[in-house]
């Protein structure tokens, strides 16, 4: 086990709207934030985004050599290029969820990349949650905790990430650690970006709705809105969190609507999902700071600040980099691992008991 103290560690993350890996380093004990460092994303090609896009909903025992290859080729390509990181934190690229049903299924071989790198890494975050009933995801809440003391804050405030799928951890950054009860709230809120991708990729063969450019031409069509929000999901009390294409069939909803209006609604979806979600947290936050690619979209920002009661926020308002803060969290993360600190607890996934999530795989030798 890793000894307490503060190192150099960096983290590698590829998400859901399956863009690209992000990486980052961070300077951490696992439970201070001392320094950020570099970062760096390498995009997937489209040949190579189409082949994890066909590899989504598989499961091991499946064929997915080529899927496997192309996560590893672009983590090695991206890792190598640090020269620092004692340590290094690698989430993979999911490609199944179901928590209640066959588990979660995240590619990349952490101990592959460990001699590719020559350096320990952590992998493997989410199955021992599972395995202890927990819901598997999501787990940057740990990193949240520790960005909220990091930026000083001293009342609960909410982050929110927007990828593919949407997630939101309420903090109150007056408990002492992420692990005392009452400290932390998370859960997924509803689809993000992935069924607005999904779309513009279907009728225009566009990668995502750039600036909310034709959402912004559109209305919202309060039919197909209503609609989903009677799915039981936004009801259910947290624990909870989504596979991907969990919500594939809004798409459906949308279905006979312009182009700019399936848009415009899909993302209206995305914030009428978020205030939901705010019905679960045990009381308003402050602010809510988001994180993700959806902080990009204008349209996406505008619906959530005028659907809650708080102020609504790019994560950089604190100084903080929404584009790297999920990479940031999983090179956090390994160091909470390797010193065998909790990475989840009941409040975050519903884990039976706080769970340590990860394996450590070292270089032969090391
Ligand atoms: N300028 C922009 N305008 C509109 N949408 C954008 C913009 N930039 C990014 N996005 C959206 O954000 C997505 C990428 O978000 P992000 O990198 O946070 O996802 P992820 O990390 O893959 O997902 P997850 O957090 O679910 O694992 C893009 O696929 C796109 O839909
Ligand atoms: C199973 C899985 O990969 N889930 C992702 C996904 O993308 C967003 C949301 O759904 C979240 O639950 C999680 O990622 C972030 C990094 C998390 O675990 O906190």
């Amino acid at each position: 086990m890793l000894k307490a103290g503060r190192l150099w560690a960096l983290g590698a993350m590829s998400g859901t709207s399956l863009d690209g890996v992000d990486a980052a380093l961070i300077e951490t004990d696992g439970q201070d934030i001392f320094a950020f460092g570099d970062t760096a994303y390498r995009a997937y090609s489209d040949a190579e985004r189409a082949v994890l896009k066909a590899a989504l909903g598989r499961w091991p025992g499946d064929d997915l050599a080529e899927a496997e290859a192309v996560v590893m080729a672009a983590h090695i390509e991206v890792l190598q290029g640090f020269d620092r990181g004692a340590l290094v934190g690698f989430h993979g690229q999911t490609l199944a969820h179901e928590p209640r049903g066959r588990g979660t299924h995240q590619i990349g071989d952490g101990a592959v990349l460990a001699e590719a790198l020559n350096r320990p890494v952590v992998w493997d975050f989410r199955s021992a949650d599972i395995e202890l009933g927990g819901q598997g995801a999501p787990l940057a809440p740990f990193y949240h905790f520790a960005c909220a003391r990091h930026i000083g804050a001293d009342a609960p405030l909410a982050f929110l990430n927007l990828g593919g799928v949407g997630n939101i951890t309420w903090v109150d950054p007056r408990c002492a650690r992420p692990e005392d009860e009452g400290a932390l709230l998370a859960f997924d809120t509803g689809p993000a970006n992935a069924p607005i991708n999904d779309l513009m990729m279907a009728r225009r063969g566009e990668p995502y709705d750039r600036d909310g450019r034709l959402a912004k031409r559109g209305n919202v069509v309060d039919g197909a809105l209503e609609l989903f929000l009677d799915e039981p999901y936004f009801m259910a009390m947290p624990p909870k969190s989504l596979d991907r294409d969990a919500f594939a069939d809004m798409i459906g909803l949308v279905g006979e609507l312009s182009d700019a209006d399936a848009v415009a609604t899909l993302t209206g979806m995305v914030a009428a999902a978020v205030l939901r979600g705010m019905e679960h947290c045990p009381t308003p936050p402050e602010r809510m700071l988001v994180t993700g690619g959806g902080r990009h979209n204008p349209v996406m920002m505008d619906m959530l600040g005028a659907a809650l009661d708080c102020p609504v926020e790019p994560v950089e308002a604190v100084g903080l980099d929404g584009d790297m803060l999920e990479a940031q969290a999983f090179a956090f993360l390994a160091v909470r691992v390797a010193r065998g600190l909790p990475t989840s607890v009941r409040g975050t996934t519903g884990v039976r008991a706080a769970v340590s999530g990860g394996i450590l795989s070292r270089p032969e030798g090391q």
